[in-house]
């Protein structure tokens, strides 16, 4: 089994190693392919990372840093369904702290359609099937092969929002699924077949002083497929952590 690679930075620097290690990815994307996908998660982690790639961006570039933000395109790996002010809304973030401040073009970012989702929908879809198909294809092409899709963890062992005991996580036959009900709203999600698909990811995981995400960490590193970031695709794939190396080599 192809491994993934571990890489640790203390929690003063994990937002930059992140970001560097992300924009690496998405510049050897546009280096080889001329132009780059990229999907973000949401969460608390997401938002100082955002900060650092901005901050990157406004650096002198080195070469393998740079990213001509003109030629990515932007979508989610998942998103709350909520009004678009809600607090808990991922697009806000992302929106406000990357997308608006990076030369990403408005034609090039495309959100999970929430707005469409009705009350009676279930996981197979609704209206917001459809949109969301064209908006991933608009994306990643008609393959909905992102180049890269950052991950984040939850101490469940959850990923995007595929959440333990979730029919989302049988879903093989479509690129998005509705959730039911996690932490207080359902959830658009790519399904595993688009984030096995992507050519690289991206884990983004802060364990914090407690280390909350130890034991959800371990079983990613070691691919227990008991919990849904076990099951996850290891190749081409990169964990930065705020703490000690979960297993695995070590870089900060
Ligand atoms: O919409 C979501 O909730 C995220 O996509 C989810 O998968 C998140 O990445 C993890 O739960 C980590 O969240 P934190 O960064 O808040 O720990």
């Amino acid at each position: 089994m192809a491994d993934l690679e571990a890489v640790a930075a203390g929690p003063e620097r994990f937002a930059v190693l992140a970001a560097e290690t992300t924009a690496r990815m998405l510049s050897r994307a546009v280096s080889q392919r001329g132009r780059a996908s990229v999907g973000f998660s949401g969460g608390s982690t997401v938002g100082p990372v955002f900060d650092a790639l901005v901050a990157l961006a406004t650096q002198p570039p080195t070469a393998d840093l740079y990213v001509d933000w003109e030629r990515v395109s932007v979508g989610q790996v998942d998103e709350r369904v909520v009004a678009p002010a809600h607090p808990d809304r991922n697009a806000a973030v992302l929106l406000t702290r990357l997308v608006d401040a990076l030369p990403v073009r408005p034609a090039s970012v495309a959100l999970l359609p929430v707005e469409d989702v009705e009350v009676t929908d279930a996981v197979g879809g609704g209206r917001w099937r459809d949109e969301a198909r064209r908006r991933l294809v608009q994306l990643a092409g008609a393959e909905t092969r992102f180049d890269v899709l950052q991950l984040g963890l939850g101490p469940d062992g959850h990923t995007a929002s595929l959440v333990p005991g979730d029919p989302v996580l049988d879903v093989v036959d479509r690129p998005v699924a509705l959730t039911g009900p996690y932490q207080g709203h359902r959830r658009l999600t790519l399904t595993y077949p688009v984030l096995n698909a992507a050519r690289a990811r991206v884990w983004w995981v802060v364990s914090g002083q407690d280390h909350t995400k130890a034991r959800a960490l371990h079983s990613l590193v070691t691919g227990d497929v008991s919990v849904p970031a076990g099951r996850v695709e290891r190749a081409s794939t990169v964990i930065v952590t705020d703490g000690d190396p979960p297993g695995g080599s070590d870089r900060t």
